[in-house]
């Protein structure tokens, strides 16, 4: 479970033969365990110290600041800040544990930024003077991820056998999304008691997640698919990204690659006395999405006659607002 990390450079400066047998073990490891943890990936020491030193400074902001650039509860892709607690990830849960979601409490705030160039849902941005520069970062390392994400997805085409291009057609015009995850200090007694986690066990809407973390832990995978239990992942160097399989891919291979079940809890290490304050974390996952007219249904490529398609074929788009509806209760979809 917890193999070491692969090393991206073995695709992209890599012989054919050496880069046939890392696409081998990455899809060997995402089979096993719907994650993978990866270096060398492109994205540099500075852009992720200076990211984790950006995201922070949005976070310490006045809340007026935060609270003008607020993500408004509904079934669209999120823009903007969302306050702790409104995002309710148990909804993507509670059903598994027939306990009602508002009895469930998340313990996280999070900034989601959308393709700089999208028409359709467009991203808030706080005047460039009260944080210069943040604005032009975050576009920037969005395009980063994008790069580092079809690098990976052309990995996962070659470790599965398909033709270059099969996945990363269709996803273009782009729609993913950085999310800046802060979760703050909270009293281990209450993620104890079962009433709150920093985020319920959940899959990823999109095809895979790019994930940065600070060093704090609490982050837990499903050691495997459907059994329910959980493996803190031990947080390993800095610049250690995790790739984790999401909803899109698992439905595109018709269930080859499952999506990663995950959730973030107290850190393994934490003594669980009552007063035990677990410290802030902070965590940026990259979700690699589809284009919203992609159909997401299994690929003729991994359907025969035997294994018919198990999902559905809707639209990305559809997709995403179906799953997102998931994070909002009613009231707060209908704006009370
Ligand atoms: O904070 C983490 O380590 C994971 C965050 C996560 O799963 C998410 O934002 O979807
Ligand atoms: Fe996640």
């Amino acid at each position: 479970m917890h193999a070491p990390a692969l090393d991206h450079y073995r695709f992209t400066r890599g012989t054919p033969k050496e880069q046939q047998a890392y696409a081998a073990e990455l899809i060997q490891a995402l089979k096993a365990h719907s994650f993978v943890k990866i270096v060398n990936h492109g994205l540099d020491d500075p852009t992720i110290e200076a990211l984790f030193t950006r995201m922070q400074q949005f976070f310490a902001l006045p809340r007026h600041r935060q609270q003008e650039v607020e993500h408004l509860a509904s079934d669209n892709p999120q823009r903007g800040w969302s306050a702790v607690g409104v995002e309710q990830t148990s909804g993507l849960y509670s059903r598994e544990t027939g306990r009602p979601v508002d009895e469930l409490k998340d313990a996280k705030e999070h900034y989601d930024i959308g393709p700089p160039d999208d028409t359709q849902f467009q991203n808030q941005w706080l005047n460039n003077d009260v944080l210069p520069g943040w604005q032009s970062f975050m576009e920037d390392y969005w395009y980063k991820c994008q790069d580092v994400a079809l690098s990976v997805i052309s990995v996962i085409e070659m470790g599965l056998n398909v033709p270059q291009g099969t996945i990363q057609d269709l996803c273009h015009p782009a729609a993913s999304e950085v999310r800046l995850n802060h979760y703050p200090a909270i009293h281990a007694s209450e993620i104890s008691d079962g009433s709150t986690a920093r985020i319920w066990p959940h899959t990823d809407f999109g095809i895979i997640t790019l994930l940065l973390t600070d060093d704090v832990g609490g982050l837990e995978f499903e050691e495997s698919h459907k059994s329910g239990k959980f493996l803190p992942i031990p947080q390993g160097a800095k610049n250690e990204l995790i790739i984790n399989v999401a909803d899109t891919l698992e439905r595109w291979t018709n269930g080859t690659l499952k999506a990663g079940m995950h959730r973030v809890m107290q850190p393994v290490s934490t003594h669980l006395g009552e007063k035990t304050l677990i410290q802030e974390r902070w965590s940026v996952p990259y979700l690699f999405k589809a284009r919203r007219d992609a159909l997401v249904g299994a690929l003729p490529e991994f359907v025969t006659p035997q294994v018919p398609s198990a999902y559905d074929s809707i639209t990305a788009l559809d997709f995403q607002l179906r799953r997102q509806h998931q994070v909002y209760s009613n009231a707060q979809l209908a704006g009370q």
